[in-house]
């Protein structure tokens, strides 16, 4: 494989170009990264994990994901320079001792094309795809909304039961082999402490809940917590988030990745809504890619940071 020095983080790439750069990562870091398969897509394309570790067993963990909706290329692109920057930390001991003392006694779990069929699809023929590409019994509308589809509320008024809306939760709760991959990934690691879901645009940082409005008993921890990343984030470029939970920062939404996780004992469950607040949008300029992944990059070693002394 190729080294990983020669990949241009600052460009936005094919499913092909990203599955072939995982590889050299995991060749040029072979005592730190592995490479793992949860599952398959629905149209059969592997789902590929990266795990940091170094050493131990069951460790707790960290859950990141990127790329559940695939138009949001923003944030696959964050999530492969955020990769290699956990890489490079380890190597310099004292340059970012952070990293260091999470991946001693931590591991990290990173699924940056969550939705690989989707992914395919914005490139092959409707860049602004954002569902699955599972078909739909009865309708010429395809796809489920991979963010409505989690056992976490499902089926209420934050999603919808057309299968030709963008946020159809699909005829059951983990009917989505990309979603359900996740569920038994998740139940069967039994030590996952934070779930870190990244989408886009926006520039907000929440927390559950989204299927109801009560708050979530961890809501005022949460929210602490929130807002000291934002800040971080903020001290970069300036760039202004807002924070607090996803019924109350954004709107109603049900099934979601960060209530199921929350819901299933994941008390640090986060979504993060990347760059822009609507100029450009998801079709977010390349030239914006290593701003926005370096200033997201505080605002997530200070979660995994606080996840490790919690
Ligand atoms: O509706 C969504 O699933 C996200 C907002 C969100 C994200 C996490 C949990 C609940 C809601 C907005 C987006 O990232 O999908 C952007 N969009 O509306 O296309
Ligand atoms: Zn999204």
């Amino acid at each position: 494989e190729r080294s990983t020095s020669t990949f241009d983080f600052s460009s936005y790439h094919t499913l092909d170009e990203i599955y072939n750069w995982m590889d050299t990562l995991v060749d040029d870091h072979p005592s730190l990264v592995s490479k793992i398969q949860i599952g398959q897509s629905y149209e059969n394309r592997p789902l590929y994990v990266l795990k940091f570790s170094t050493g131990g067993s069951k460790r707790p963990a960290i859950w990141l994901d990127t790329g559940i909706h695939s138009r949001e290329w923003i944030t696959q692109a964050t999530g492969i320079w955020t990769a290699n920057k956990v890489t490079t930390c380890p190597g310099n001991y004292g340059r970012d001792p952070s990293v260091t003392a999470i991946l001693d006694s931590m591991d990290i779990f990173f699924e940056i094309v969550t939705n690989p069929d989707g992914f395919a699809f914005t490139h092959s023929s409707n860049r602004m795809w954002r569902k699955t590409r599972s078909i739909n019994a009865g309708s010429s509308c395809v796809g489920v909304d991979p963010n409505r589809n989690w056992d976490a509320g499902f089926g209420g008024s934050g999603s919808s039961s057309n299968p030709c809306s963008e946020t159809y939760h699909g005829p059951y709760a983990h009917s989505e082999r990309e979603v359900k991959a996740i569920v038994d990934f998740i139940r069967s690691h039994g030590n996952v402490k934070s779930v870190i879901s990244i989408h886009s645009y926006s520039q907000m940082l929440m927390f559950p809940y989204g299927y109801k409005t009560a708050p979530a008993p961890d809501h005022q921890e949460l929210n602490e917590l929130a807002k000291k990343a934002v800040s971080d984030l903020a001290a970069v470029y300036g760039t202004k988030y807002t924070y607090g939970s996803i019924v109350d920062t954004i709107y109603k939404a049900d099934g979601t990745t960060i209530d199921w996780a929350y819901d299933n004992g994941v008390k640090y469950s986060f979504t993060f809504e990347l760059r822009d607040t609507g100029r450009y949008g998801f079709l977010l300029p390349s030239t914006q890619i290593i701003p926005t992944a370096t200033e997201t990059w505080p605002a997530l070693l200070n979660i995994m940071a606080y996840v490790l002394e919690h």
